[in-house]
């Protein structure tokens, strides 16, 4: 009797479970069928991007794809790009949290729009990202880029015989966009130790559930620890935080920082320690890698299409000549190596997804339903390739932009590599500075310098530009460059 009531207990709540599915699912997008509580996490490459693309060319501009019993619809359009960030942005501005990794919200990036949200942004606006500060903070920037440069040039120098060292761009990048941010941020560089265990942290969190490295059989099975890991994740980046960027005597900064308005607003009772940490943590990880992605795809694009290069060059010997190094001042002199910076950033995206956003209500895009709580991936790098938008797609052509004044911070929905809308990068021009700088320097001085050193010794000369650990999942591995002519 007991047994029986159980069993049409359990039928009646199967049935319950597969009919609220059904309804969830009639009039969603299409896509690739999903498996019983794992959905489609077992056919995702660990690159979802390139997954979402391959089926988009089957099912259409804007799919449903299931992560386990999560529904998640990407677009990749500019007609939908449009509709998801600019005629719909108030109803899909919330975020999407995977863990308590997202500071329960807290922060700037994972806040859903909302009072909380606002003021932070406008916070960061005024004291981070505005002209102003930019302007004042232009200095440190050349500073590092030519730090960055001889350190390059010293350790190739240093390179004896016939050994092909390869230089790992990557590594001198990742260094000097983090120095930027956090002079930016908390008024000082770390310490070399302080910097080995931020990078340790940022990997070990790429290895965590929700990261999209993971295979998904360990995606799912660390899904079922995840409250131990990252409770235990957690302590560590906030005991390092605290340590690194709030103890340390934050009185005594070079200049003005940040963090030391956010400690005034905490002590005003005004903000809490979690959001100062989670601010602080947002800005050092969204800026560091994505900044140096951008400037190591310029790089290995301007190698591999020579004509692109020798252009570059042209431009930079008639405004900068030999006798100084570029800075930021010559940029709005020289329009092609700002193309060259929009392409790399149309090809490459260093966020290819940009961040999830999530839907607040049921929400119609392209004719289908989205309901809410759906994440919503904007997939930008199908969109910087799609044919109906560009001619030859996938080639690595800066001209294409010199014939109209195409922006890429947001205003042009073919071309998105910062988002758009609400959520846009507040860091957008700042990137972009520093991208343009970093390139102009090192074609200028760099390569022509390696080509001649390479051409005096009679060997060949190596630059290995692309590595394996790409946050943005760059596919091109251990890519060891010829440089000779
Ligand atoms: C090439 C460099 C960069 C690229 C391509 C980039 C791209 C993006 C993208 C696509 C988004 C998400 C937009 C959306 O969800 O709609 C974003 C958000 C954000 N980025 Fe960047 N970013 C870059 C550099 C930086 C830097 C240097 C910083 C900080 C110093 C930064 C801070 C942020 C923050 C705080 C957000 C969250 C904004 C919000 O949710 O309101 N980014 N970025």
């Amino acid at each position: 009797m007991v047994l029986s009531l159980i069993i049409s207990l359990i039928t009646i709540i199967f049935v319950a479970v597969m009919l609220h599915q059904r309804r969830q699912r009639s009039n969603i997008p299409p896509g690739p069928p999903p498996r019983f509580m794992i959905g489609n996490f077992h056919q995702l490459k660990p690159l979802w991007t390139h997954s979402f693309s391959e089926w988009s060319k089957t099912y259409g501009p804007i799919i449903s794809v299931w992560l386990g019993s999560q529904l998640a619809v990407v677009v990749s359009s500019s007609d939908l790009d449009k509709q998801v960030l600019r005629d719909k942005d108030n109803q899909l501005c919330n975020r999407h949290r995977t863990a308590r990794m997202t500071q329960n919200g807290s922060d700037l990036i994972w806040s859903d729009y909302g009072p909380h949200y606002v003021k932070l942004r406008k916070l960061c606006t005024l004291e981070l990202f505005s002209f102003k500060s930019i302007e004042s903070y232009r200095f440190v920037r050349e500073m590092e880029v030519r730090y960055m440069v001889r350190s390059i040039f010293m350790d190739l120098m240093s390179v004896s015989g016939d050994c092909q060292k390869p230089v790992m761009l990557r590594m001198y990048l990742t260094s000097v966009a983090l120095n930027i941010v956090s002079r930016l941020v908390i008024g000082k560089t770390f310490e070399p130790k302080e910097g080995k265990e931020l990078k340790s942290i940022v990997d070990k969190e790429t290895r965590l559930p929700g990261a999209t490295k993971l295979t998904w059989r360990r995606r799912v099975s660390s899904w079922f620890a995840r409250d131990k890991v990252f409770m235990k994740h957690m302590a560590r980046r906030k005991n390092w935080l605290r340590r690194a960027v709030m103890e340390e005597g934050y009185g005594e900064r070079e200049r003005k920082c940040f963090v030391q308005s956010l400690l005034v607003l905490k002590e005003k009772n005004e903000t809490s320690e979690e959001t100062v940490i989670g601010l602080v943590w947002n800005m050092l990880t969204a800026g560091a890698d994505t900044m140096a992605i951008a400037i190591e795809w310029a790089m290995a694009e301007m190698i591999r299409n020579p004509n692109v290069q020798e252009k570059a060059q042209k431009e930079l010997d008639s405004v900068v000549g030999s006798g100084r190094l570029m800075t930021e001042a010559d940029i709005p002199k020289l329009p092609y190596l700002q193309c060259v910076v929009k392409e790399a950033l149309r090809l490459h995206p260093p966020t290819p997804l940009m961040l999830p956003h999530k839907a607040s209500g049921t929400v119609w895009l392209g004719g289908y339903k989205v309901p809410q709580g759906t994440t919503v991936y904007v997939n930008v790098q199908a969109i910087g390739r799609d044919p109906e938008n560009w001619r030859n797609p996938d080639e690595f052509e800066p001209d294409r932009f010199q014939l109209d004044e195409t922006d890429v911070k947001g205003q042009d929905f073919r071309v998105l590599p910062f988002g758009s809308g609400r959520r846009v990068c507040p860091a957008a021009q700042l990137s972009i500075n520093m991208i343009t700088l970093a390139i102009g320097n090192f074609a200028a001085l760099l390569l022509l310098d390696f080509l001649y050193r390479a051409h005096r010794h009679g060997r060949e000369a190596w630059i290995s530009l692309l590595h394996e650990d790409s946050i943005a999942g760059i596919s091109l591995l251990q890519a060891a460059t010829k440089v000779l002519p």
